[in-house]
């Protein structure tokens, strides 16, 4: 069959977080299942697309209210992706350094997906399904019902999934004449509590609605950001569906931003090795337990508490234990971990920035990963941490609560704690620090966790199934 992707990220063209990942995985496994599966998104000024070569597929034009534009559908044309990738180019308007973080972000949404269902509608075949990611493809179940120019469409049936239910792209209704001619009885399609809102928008108009795990789709009901009774008056066409990971790329025999490979008998070795060069370069001391977070500095991921919290932990252990921090977001949490730098030099570093070779080094060389995170819809980075033979220490939320079991339980390779406060890490960590000192344990835990299947090969047949059961 064929499914056509929209989302705003896809690894390695452009990638912020976690989207980036599932979106440039996916469509990939389908691929290789048999199916056609293709990604069409914004054309940002990324290092991929000037390495790569490109073909013109097609150029339109429309209309963002009043605001004529131009666009044009470039291809890749080498497959190295390994499924057809498809850039949408709007000159002055997609075309930035940055994914997100405009102004005018809405306008460059907006547009996108308007473009989107302007070149959909000259094609002469209809796909299976459009599965559209995120908010920013929020629109498109929307726009290929109610406007009259792409009533064509209305038939292609449409999955939204959810990745992130707090980000939601809101849009006041002055706004409204972005969006190409509707069905002005529609209106209630398109609103939630007075403003437009295009993830609310894709629930209500979209055949089914996924997220990327069973427990975020149980918390939304009761936790989404002010959708809670839409989740729950929709709850017949949502299901949960676990990310995978791409084997592939977050493979520790292969890695190719690893010097020292290892798999699940050389783990120890190869793991020291990887600790050895991370500590060196950030001035920590490779004999101790390193305890590392990677992400977005923002409160869903609970990074302002961790501050205090790797803070009270140094004090606890006396300086036994080390951390480090890749991440960006709130200046205030990326302040207070700078000021930290000079007084815990010799236990605590952190890199304030998007580094992906050094995620992966940090996965490959550290003992414990902290995910204390708030709300995590599935949490891809302690499956790659899983992998790579490190422990999740994490908050038993969402997909954290679906992959991950507490050593204390039966079969347990990880660390849970209930509480994003303070208290709760520190005495998860003091929990790591006593297994690091047990190694025939941790030995036990790691071959454990580097052997649970996560692939995309066993996710990819959820979907399908799903395909199949739309109109
Ligand atoms: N500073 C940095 N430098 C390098 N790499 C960095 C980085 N900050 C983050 N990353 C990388 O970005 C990805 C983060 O993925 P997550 O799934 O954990 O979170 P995110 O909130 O972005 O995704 C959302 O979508 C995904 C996909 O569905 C859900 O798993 C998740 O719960 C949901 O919040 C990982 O690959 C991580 O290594």
């Amino acid at each position: 069959m064929e499914i056509i992707h929209v989302s705003a990220e896809c690894y390695p063209v452009a990638k912020a977080g976690g989207l980036g990942d599932v979106v440039g995985a996916l469509p990939k496994y389908q691929c290789k299942a048999g199916h056609v599966a293709k990604v069409v998104m914004p054309m940002y000024r990324t290092k991929f697309l000037y390495d790569n070569e490109w073909t013109v597929d097609f150029k339109g034009s429309s209309n963002l209210g009043n605001w004529f534009f131009d666009y044009t559908i470039i291809k890749e044309t080498t497959n190295k992706l390994g499924f057809d990738l498809y850039l949408v180019d709007i000159n002055g308007l997609l075309d930035r350094h940055r994914i997100y973080g405009y102004d005018d972000d809405v306008e460059r949404f907006t547009a996108f997906q308007i473009a989107v269902v302007n070149w959909m509608s000259s094609w002469e075949h209809k796909p299976r399904v459009l599965h559209c990611h995120d908010y920013h493809a929020g629109l498109l179940p929307f726009m290929m019902q109610h406007c009259y120019d792409y009533r064509k469409l209305a038939s292609i049936p449409t999955v939204l999934t959810i990745h992130n239910a707090q980000y939601q792209g809101w849009m006041g209704w002055d706004q409204s004449k972005y969006i190409p001619r509707w069905d002005l009885w529609k209106r209630g399609m398109l609103d939630w509590n007075g403003n437009i809102n295009p993830l609310a928008s894709g629930i209500k108009c979209a055949d089914k609605v996924t997220t990327v795990s069973h427990s975020y789709m149980d918390e939304l009901r009761s936790n989404s950001n002010g959708l809670e009774k839409l989740f729950e008056y929709e709850k017949g066409k949502c299901v949960g569906i676990l990310n995978g990971i791409d084997n592939e790329v977050w493979d520790p025999e292969t890695d190719k931003y690893l010097d020292h490979h290892f798999s699940v008998a050389t783990a120890k070795t190869g793991k020291q090795q990887n600790k050895e060069l991370l500590c060196r370069r950030f001035g920590l001391d490779p004999s101790k337990p390193l305890f590392v977070f990677i992400g977005r500095l923002v409160g869903e991921k609970a990074a302002d508490v961790l501050p205090d919290a790797i803070r009270v932990a140094i004090d606890h252990t006396q300086g036994q234990a080390s951390f480090l921090v890749l991440g960006s977001g709130e200046t205030q949490v990326e302040w207070q971990f700078q000021q930290m730098k000079e007084p815990y030099a010799d236990v605590f570093n952190v890199v304030i920035g998007y580094d992906e070779a050094l995620s992966h080094l940090m996965y490959a060389g550290a003992d414990f990963l902290l995910m204390p995170s708030r709300v995590e819809p599935c949490g891809l980075n302690q499956m790659y941490a899983m992998r790579y033979g490190t422990v999740p220490i994490v908050r038993s939320t969402g997909g954290l609560q679906d992959t991950v079991t507490d050593m204390g339980d039966p079969g347990g390779f990880g660390i849970r704690f209930n509480h994003a406060n303070i208290e709760d890490i520190d005495y998860s960590i003091s929990r790591a620090v006593s297994v690091y000192q047990h190694p025939a344990h941790l030995d036990t835990m790691r071959k454990q966790m580097m052997e649970i299947d996560h692939s995309w090969e066993s996710v990819v047949e959820a979907y399908l199934k799903l395909y199949r059961s739309l109109r």
